[in-house]
C-alpha cells in the first residue's frame, strides 16, 4: 500500500481509489474520493469502506476477462449529491500475486456537454404529468415535457407563454438578471388564458432556464366562487352585508380624515312576507330580483346598493353635502319602485319604507348609523307604508317599543287583549247613522291602549295578522248579533282586511263560518280593502271578490286615491263602495287641487254606480262641500271618534235611532 500511495498521491485533484473486488472493499482512496465515496459508491461497514454486492458482481465479470494493466471497457457515470456529474474510469491492477483489483479515477463531466447531450436526447418529452420546459437564457425555446407541449402548444420563445406582454418583458428582464423566481401569473394556453404558478430556475453551469408550470385556474375559480359566495347575494348578485361593512368602514375613515359626510338609506319592502307566503318563494324571489333592478336604476351612479337578505336593502352614498341628497334618492326609489312589476305573468305591486341616517349628524360609528337608519325605517313603516323618514333622536326608543310590542303580540292574541271600537258612518244629506267601521285596539296590560298603527304593521310582518284578523271578523260578527239581539235597528259594519289576510287561501270559508255561527245577515258585513292589496294580483283579487259577493257581503275600497288607482281595473272589481282617503278631505273647500280630485272621484264613482264615502271629516264646511258633490256618506271626528261598544250604543240612542 505504501507503493501505491506513492503512485497515487492523496492530494491529487482527481478523486481516485482502489477497489478490492474479492474483498468487496476499498483499501485506499484519496481525499477527493472520500467525498464522492461517501455520496454513493461505497458504505462503511465495521470501520472498513465496502462496495455493494451489485457493483461487485458487475465488476467481477469484467475482471475475469481482463489482464492487469487493462482499462475497464466502460465509463461508469454517476452524479454526486451536489449534482456534479462524473465519469469513472478504471484499470486493472495487481493487489499482490495474481490477485486483481481495480484502480479508478472520477473525471468530472463538463456541464455544458452533458446538458446538450441530455436535452437533445428528447428525454423531457417523456414526462407526461409534469409540465416543464427548458429555454436558453435569451428565452429561446429548447425543449419541453409532453405535458407542457399539450398544454401550451408549440412555442418558440418564452414570451409566447405570457398573456400580458408587460409580464413577458419583466420575466425576460429578470431572467437576464439570472434570478430564480416563483410566482402566480396568467399564461396563454391552448384553452385560453389561465392562471399558473410558475417556478423558474436559471442554471449557470448549463446557461439554460428551467421553467416548471402548474395550472391553478381551478383553484382560482374556486377562490373567486368562494369570494362571491361570501360577499355577494346569490339572488340579486348585489354585494351583501360583508361588503356593506367594508364600504362603511372605509367611508368612515375617509370622512373622519377629510372631514366629510356620508349617509345611508335602509329599505324594507312593505308586506313582502305576504307575497312570499301566498305566492310562494319562487314568485317572491323573482319580485326581489325585479325590485333590486328597479332600485339600482333609481340611485345615482356614485351610490352603492346592498342586499342584506330577505326584503332589506341598503344604499350608501359617500361625500354627501347635505341630508337632502339622501332624501332625493329615497324619493326617486319610492317613485320608481311603486310601479307595477311583471312577475310570474302577474302585475305585482310593492312599495318600500325607507330610513335615512347620515354621518356625523345621526351617529359617529357604523353600528349606530345602521341602527338609527333602521329605526327611521321602522318609523316610516309604522307611519304609513311607502314613505321615508330621516332619523331623529327619539326614534331609537321607538324601535325598542316596537320590539317590546312585537314580542307581546303573540301572547296578546292568545289572551285576547283586544277590543273593537266603532266609528259611525253618516248618510248625507239627512245625516242618519247607517253603519260603522270596526277599528281594533290593543289593551296592553302595562302600556294601556295601543293604536292599530303601532301594532298592525308588526302583525303583518310577523304573520300574526292572520289569527288577529280572524279574531276581528268573528268579533265583528258577534257584535252585529249582539246589537240585533239588543233590538237595535240593523246597521252595516265594515271590517278592515290586511293584504296578508286577503291573500289567505281559506279567507272566504273563514268569513262564511263566522257569519253562519252568529246568524248574521251577510248584507250587514262589509270588507274594506285597499287598492294596493287588490292590485298585488288583480286577476286573483277579482275571483276572490266574486266569492265574497256570492256570500252576500259588500266590498269597499279604502284609502282610495293613495295607491295605484287603476280605473280600468276598478271597473272589473265587483266592489260597491269607494272610500276617499282623508288626506283629500283635510283641506276640502279651500279651492285647492283636492277639491277637483274629490269632485271627479265622486262623479266617476256615481258613473260606475258605486257608493262614495269620505273619511276624516272634521269640519262642517267639508260636509257642505261633499254634499254639493253628491257624496253619499261621511265618517269623521266631526260626528264621532271611534267608540267602545257601549258608547256606540249610547251614541245611537242619543241620535234617536230606532231601538
Ligand atoms: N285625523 C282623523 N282621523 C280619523 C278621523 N276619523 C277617523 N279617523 C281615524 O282614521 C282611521 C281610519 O281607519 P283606516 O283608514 O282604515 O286605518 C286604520 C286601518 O288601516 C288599521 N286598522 C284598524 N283596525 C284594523 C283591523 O281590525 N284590521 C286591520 N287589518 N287594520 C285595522 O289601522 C288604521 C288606523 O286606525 P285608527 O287608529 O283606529 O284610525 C282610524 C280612525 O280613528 C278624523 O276625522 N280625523
Amino acid at each position: 500500500m505504501t507503493d501505491l500511495s506513492k503512485l497515487l498521491h492523496r492530494k491529487m485533484p482527481l478523486a481516485a481509489w482502489i477497489i478490492d473486488i474479492e474483498q468487496s472493499s476499498v483499501p485506499w482512496c484519496n481525499e477527493a474520493a472520500e467525498a464522492l465515496l461517501e455520496d454513493s459508491l461505497s458504505d462503511i461497514k465495521s470501520g472498513q469502506r465496502v462496495i455493494g454486492s451489485e457493483l461487485k458482481d458487475r465488476l467481477s465479470l469484467y475482471l475475469e476477462a481482463l489482464e492487469i494493466g487493462d482499462a475497464l471497457p466502460f465509463k461508469w457515470p454517476f452524479v454526486a449529491k451536489n449534482g456534479a456529474q462524473f465519469n469513472v474510469h478504471g484499470s486493472v491492477i495487481s493487489l499482490g500475486g495474481a490477485r486483481k483489483g481495480l484502480s479508478v479515477e472520477a473525471h468530472p463531466v463538463p456541464p455544458s456537454r452533458i446538458s446538450l447531450e441530455n436535452l437533445s436526447s428528447g428525454l423531457l418529452s417523456q414526462f407526461t404529468t409534469l409540465s416543464f420546459a427548458v429555454f436558453e437564457q435569451s428565452g429561446v425555446y429548447v425543449e419541453a415535457s409532453k405535458c407542457f407541449v399539450e398544454h401550451f402548444g408549440d412555442i418558440k420563445h418564452v414570451r409566447d407563454l405570457f398573456a400580458v406582454s408587460g409580464a413577458a418583458n419583466s420575466f425576460i428582464r429578470r431572467l437576464a438578471e439570472r434570478e430564480c423566481l416563483s410566482q402566480e401569473i396568467m399564461l396563454s394556453t391552448k384553452n385560453g388564458v389561465r392562471w399558473h404558478k410558475i417556478e423558474v430556475s436559471y442554471q449557470p453551469t448549463t446557461n439554460v432556464v428551467y421553467l416548471l408550470t402548474h395550472d391553478i385556474q381551478e383553484e382560482r375559480d374556486h377562490e373567486v366562487a368562494l369570494y362571491r359566495l361570501n360577499n355577494y347575494d346569490g339572488l340579486t348578485h348585489l354585494p351583501n352585508r360583508n361588503l356593506l361593512y367594508q364600504q362603511l368602514e372605509s367611508a368612515l375613515v375617509n370622512a373622519r380624515k377629510r372631514n366629510r359626510q356620508f349617509g345611508l338609506l335602509y329599505l324594507d319592502l312593505d308586506g313582502f312576507k305576504v307575497i312570499n307566503d301566498n305566492f310562494g318563494h319562487r314568485v317572491g324571489d323573482e319580485l326581489i330580483q325585479r325590485v333590486a333592478e328597479r332600485i339600482k336604476d333609481s340611485i345615482p351612479s356614485g351610490a352603492c346598493l346592498y342586499r342584506l337578505g330577505g326584503d332589506e336593502f341598503v344604499v350608501v352614498l359617500e361625500n354627501t353635502k347635505a341630508v337632502e341628497e339622501l332624501e332625493s334618492i329615497a324619493e326617486s326609489i319610492m317613485q320608481n319602485a311603486s310601479n307595477t312589476y311583471p312577475v310570474a305573468k302577474m302585475e305585482m305591486m310593492i312599495t318600500a319604507s325607507i330610513g335615512i341616517a347620515s354621518y356625523p349628524q345621526h351617529a359617529d360609528d357604523i353600528d349606530n348609523l345602521l341602527k338609527n337608519a333602521d329605526a327611521a325605517m321602522y318609523r316610516a313603516k309604522s307611519t304609513g307604508h311607502n314613505m321615508y323618514c330621516v332619523y331623529e333622536y327619539h326614534m331609537a326608543d321607538n324601535i325598542n317599543a316596537h320590539l317590546t310590542l312585537g314580542g307581546g303580540l303573540r301572547k296578546a292574541i292568545e289572551e285576547e287583549q283586544f277590543i273593537l271600537h266603532y266609528q259611525p258612518k253618516i248618510r248625507l244629506p239627512d245625516e242618519t247613522i247607517v253603519g260603522a267601521e270596526a277599528l281594533i285596539r290593543w289593551i296592553h296590560p302595562e302600556l294601556g291602549m295601543i293604536s292599530p298603527d303601532q301594532f298592525i304593521p308588526l302583525a303583518e310582518e310577523s304573520g300574526l295578522i292572520l289569527p288577529l284578523g280572524k279574531w276581528v271578523i268573528r268579533r265583528a260578527c258577534r257584535q252585529l248579533q249582539e246589537w240585533r239581539e239588543a233590538g237595535l235597528a240593523p246597521i252595516k259594519l265594515s271590517v278592515n282586511l290586511s293584504s296578508r289576510q286577503f291573500m289567505q287561501a281559506d279567507l272566504v270559508d273563514m268569513v262564511q263560518i263566522a257569519l253562519e255561527e252568529t246568524g248574521v245577515d251577510p248584507q250587514y258585513l262589509e270588507l274594506e280593502l285597499t287598492e294596493s292589496m287588490l292590485m298585488a294580483d288583480a286577476q286573483q283579487s277579482i275571483e276572490k271578490l266574486h266569492s265574497f259577493r256570492k256570500l252576500g257581503l259588500t266590498l269597499s275600497i279604502d284609502d282610495f286615491g293613495t295607491g295605484y288607482s287603476s280605473l280600468a281595473y276598478l271597473k272589473k272589481f265587483p266592489i260597491q263602495t269607494l272610500k276617499i282617503d282623508r288626506s283629500f278631505i283635510q283641506d276640502l273647500g279651500q279651492g285647492c287641487d283636492n277639491d277637483a280630485i274629490v269632485k271627479a272621484t265622486i262623479a266617476m264613482a256615481n258613473g260606475l254606480n258605486l257608493k262614495v264615502i269620505a273619511e276624516g271629516v272634521e269640519e262642517r264646511s267639508q260636509v257642505d262641500t261633499l254634499n254639493g258633490y253628491e257624496c253619499q256618506e261621511v265618517q269623521g271626528y266631526l260626528f264621532s271618534k271611534p267608540l267602545s261598544s257601549d258608547d256606540f250604543v249610547s251614541y245611537l240612542k242619543n241620535h234617536n235611532l230606532t231601538i
